[in-house]
């Protein structure tokens, strides 16, 4: 990366597990995860189907407890907290883009972009013009008033990632965004990701199999096991 990494993380897992009861047994699928991501940088996350990486991100995301460890986002240790405030937590802190899109049929992309913040309580305009302004950066400006049947899965995709950031969130857990796209849109709308990322200085955690992808992020972070390993590239 070219810029200087801040000390604090945005988001900090230490000794993290995840075991699921099954049939068969406990099956423990993270092991202990400890895991830094600095605010402003694009991280990869790889391992076979199977490794924890959904897992991984459930965590980080408030969406799930992990059996042991920590999780801490923007400083703020989370496990013991109530639901509620976790769940206020995760709506001020993360966005979240997953393999499918889930947008809205009936709703335009702007609409669809706009719908979290008036949730959150933005005006109508306001909403409408940090819509506009994240479809436009992702080069959706002529795609506003499409609903998403009428776009292709590349612009489907690029208007959920739109939807993920409208609140400002500090840092985008993504799980195979570009899993679902052919290998040309994937490369294209990955690439629209980690620009528009870079703009809005959010950092990002990304689950790819997409080698050819991982390659392009600040750096890459390996599920083996139930522990992270970094990789590099030659
Ligand atoms: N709720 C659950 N109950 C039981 N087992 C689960 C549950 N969720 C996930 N698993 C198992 O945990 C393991 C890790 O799943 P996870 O979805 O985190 O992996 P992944 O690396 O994201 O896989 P993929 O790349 O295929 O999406 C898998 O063996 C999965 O079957």
């Amino acid at each position: 990366m070219s810029n200087p990494i801040p000390s604090s993380p945005i988001l900090a897992l230490r000794g993290v597990e995840r075991v699921y009861k099954t049939e068969a047994g406990a099956l423990p699928v993270l092991r202990g995860v400890d895991l830094d991501v600095y605010p402003g940088e694009v991280v990869g996350l790889i391992g076979p189907s199977g490794s924890g990486k959904s897992s991984l991100l459930h965590s980080a995301g408030l969406l799930e407890h992990p059996d042991a460890g920590a999780v801490t986002l923007e400083g703020r240790e989370c496990s013991k907290l109530s639901e509620r405030v976790r769940t206020r937590i995760r709506l001020g802190t993360v966005g979240f883009v997953y393999q499918f899109h889930h947008l809205l049929p009936e709703f335009t992309a702007l609409e669809n972009v706009a719908l979290p913040l008036s949730i959150a309580g933005k005006s109508q305009r306001e909403a409408d013009a940090r819509a506009k302004e994240l479809l436009e950066g992702l080069g959706l400006g002529h795609r506003l008033n499409h609903q998403p049947a009428q776009m292709s899965g590349g612009e489907q995709q690029r208007v959920a990632i739109a939807r993920a950031l409208a609140n400002r969130p500090k840092l985008l857990l993504a799980d195979e965004p570009t899993g679902n796209l052919d290998p040309a849109t994937s490369a294209a709308v990955f690439q629209s990701l980690y620009e528009i990322a870079r703009q809005e200085g959010v950092a990002a955690l990304i689950a790819t199999h997409n080698m050819e992808l991982a390659r392009y992020m600040d750096r890459v972070l390996a599920l083996k096991d139930g522990h992270l390993e970094a990789r590099t590239f030659s």
